[in-house]
């Protein structure tokens, strides 16, 4: 499991540590660890040329002293000052190990830059020169290595407001910061390095599941399993004009590994089921006809008229978990009854529909993923996985899980319904909603690049659009990668 702190816990820890060590210690193992990296990167360090974009506060000071070790090894190390201040130690450092202060036309020239501008201390939209700085970084031909967080990006939230920094590699102090696992900062972090400067820390604020974890999760049959056992789920999904939906739900929670799958809907999506996933039972329109489930999953193409809130408002009576999403969310933004449930609830928004119920707008979720995911699990006291760029879930009093697969490519119409689906299965396997939602969202994303990229079937040789037929296609594929 990876795990990441919050900046307030990162700093006390360091407080902490700062108090017992004598003066600098920590800072020399940074730029110890960011030096080491560097020069990883740079292969021959001799002869090379570096740049550093050296900042006011301690994270120029890191920028610096690594700066010294390369130059140490025979570097060209030039520094460009961009703060009305200077970390002393850091310069004089640098200089007598033959460094030496240069302006910004030195970054043409640059085989690596470090980006030593902001740190953990960075406060908002960078400001001038920092914010100049930060956009020429975006031209030059040198690899880019971000000093703790890329200079830009909010180290606590992962928001970026105005330019920032877009780094290959980011070399992260004593923690992961949850601001490099979330978008938009994670995508301006590039490859995450953490070296370890000693820190004692807490529980973190976010983790991100890994295969052995998620393998962990994941239900088995035992060999007295029946059906029922394994975990029976219903789906309400799909109308005569969505009939997709419900073909995609169901297929998802078929190779979800549910027992039995149950789908009620009109007469047209369940022809269609029928015709593509014999294996589920149907049943038309009558919430009362549907036989014992363990799970719902309520909402996929299922329209936001009277007859669908009706539907919906029988089935999330029931006292088992149910999933919630898409015209199920907005039927809920509109009455919030909805979800007043006595078994545990996962909704499953994307940003839009997120922004109908939290009255939020969208772009403003997107820029602050985290904090409305958590948001969202408080105020309405369910489980909450806020779909996108990068995929959050959120339940209150648990870290929130960031899911670390996936792939762009899953920006298609219909791969949410498949997601619905493989969390209602593994709803019904007997997950909860937080680890049901944190297993589908890491299987259908190992899916997902399966399908981009034809692994491991064929040579990794590019990657490809895919539709949500082909993440179904890849379930079973992403399930044996983790039970061997
Ligand atoms: N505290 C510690 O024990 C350690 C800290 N380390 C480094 O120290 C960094 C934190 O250092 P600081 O607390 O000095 O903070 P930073 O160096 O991150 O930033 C503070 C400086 O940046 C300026 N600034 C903030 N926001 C700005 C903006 N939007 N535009 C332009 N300028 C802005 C501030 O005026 C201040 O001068 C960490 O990220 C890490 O790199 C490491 O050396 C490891 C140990
Ligand atoms: N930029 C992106 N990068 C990675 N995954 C994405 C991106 N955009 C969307 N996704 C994923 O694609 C799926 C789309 O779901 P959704 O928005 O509900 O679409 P639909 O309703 O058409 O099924 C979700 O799993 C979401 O997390
Ligand atoms: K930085």
């Amino acid at each position: 499991m990876r795990t990441a702190y919050d900046v307030g816990k990162v700093r006390d820890a360091e407080r902490v540590q700062m108090a017992r060590l004598p003066e600098g210690t920590l800072m020399g193992r940074a730029a110890a660890g960011l030096a080491a990296t560097c020069a990883r990167l740079l292969g021959r360090v001799y002869g090379s040329r570096v740049v550093l974009l050296v900042g006011s506060g301690d994270n120029g000071g890191d920028a610096l002293y690594a700066g010294e070790r390369l130059a140490r090894r025979g570097a060209r190390v030039e520094a460009v000052l961009a703060g009305s201040r200077t970390h002393e130690g850091g310069l004089a450092a640098l200089r007598a190990a033959g460094g030496r202060v240069s302006d910004a036309s030195a970054l043409a020239r640059a085989d690596l830059v470090i980006d030593g501008l902001v740190g953990i201390g960075g406060k908002g939209a960078l400001r001038e020169p920092y914010a100049g700085l930060a956009r020429e970084t975006r031209h030059v031909r040198a690899t880019v290595v971000a000093v703790d967080v890329p200079s830009g990006v909010d180290a606590g939230t992962g928001q970026v407001e105005g330019e920032a920094v877009r780094a290959d590699v980011t070399v992260t102090f004593g923690a992961h910061k949850t601001g490099l696992l979330v978008d938009p900062g994670a995508a301006h972090a590039g490859v995450v390095e953490l070296v370890d400067i000693g820190l004692d820390l807490p529980d973190p604020d976010v983790v991100a599941l890994q295969d052995e974890d998620v393998a962990d999760l994941l239900p088995r049959p035992a060999p007295e399993s029946d059906k029922y056992r394994r975990g029976v789920v219903g789906i309400a999904a799909g109308s005569h004009l969505f009939t997709g939906a419900a073909v995609l739900a169901v297929g998802g929670a078929v190779r979800g590994g549910a027992g039995m799958v149950r789908y009620l809907g009109p007469e047209e999506p369940i022809g269609l089921v029928r015709a593509r996933w014999p294996e589920a039972v149907t049943t038309i329109d009558d919430p009362a006809k549907v036989g014992r489930v363990q799970a719902w999953v309520v909402g996929p193409g299922l329209g936001t008229g009277e007859e669908s809130h009706r539907i919906a408002a029988a089935l999330l009576k029931s006292d088992v978990p149910a999933l919630i999403d898409a015209d199920g969310i907005t039927l809920a933004s509109r009455d919030r009854a909805l979800l007043r449930r006595t078994a545990p609830t996962l909704i499953t928004p994307h940003a839009g529909e997120l922004s109908r119920l939290l009255g939020v707008p969208r772009e403003r979720i997107e820029a602050r993923r985290l904090e409305h995911a958590r948001r969202a699990a408080e105020e309405l006291g369910v489980t909450v996985l806020l779909k996108g760029s990068t995929t959050l879930i959120a339940e209150v009093d648990r870290p929130v899980r960031v899911n670390p697969t996936g792939t762009p490519w899953l920006a298609t119409g219909g791969t949410g319904d498949v997601l619905s689906g493989l969390a209602g299965a593994l709803l019904a396997g007997g997950l909860s909603c937080y680890d049901a939602a944190s297993a589908a969202a890491y299987l259908h994303g190992l899916a997902a690049r399966r399908a981009a990229t034809g692994a491991p079937a064929g040579l990794p040789y590019g990657e490809s659009p895919i539709s949500a037929e082909d993440v179904i296609a890849r379930l079973p594929e992403a399930f044996r990668s983790l039970i061997p």
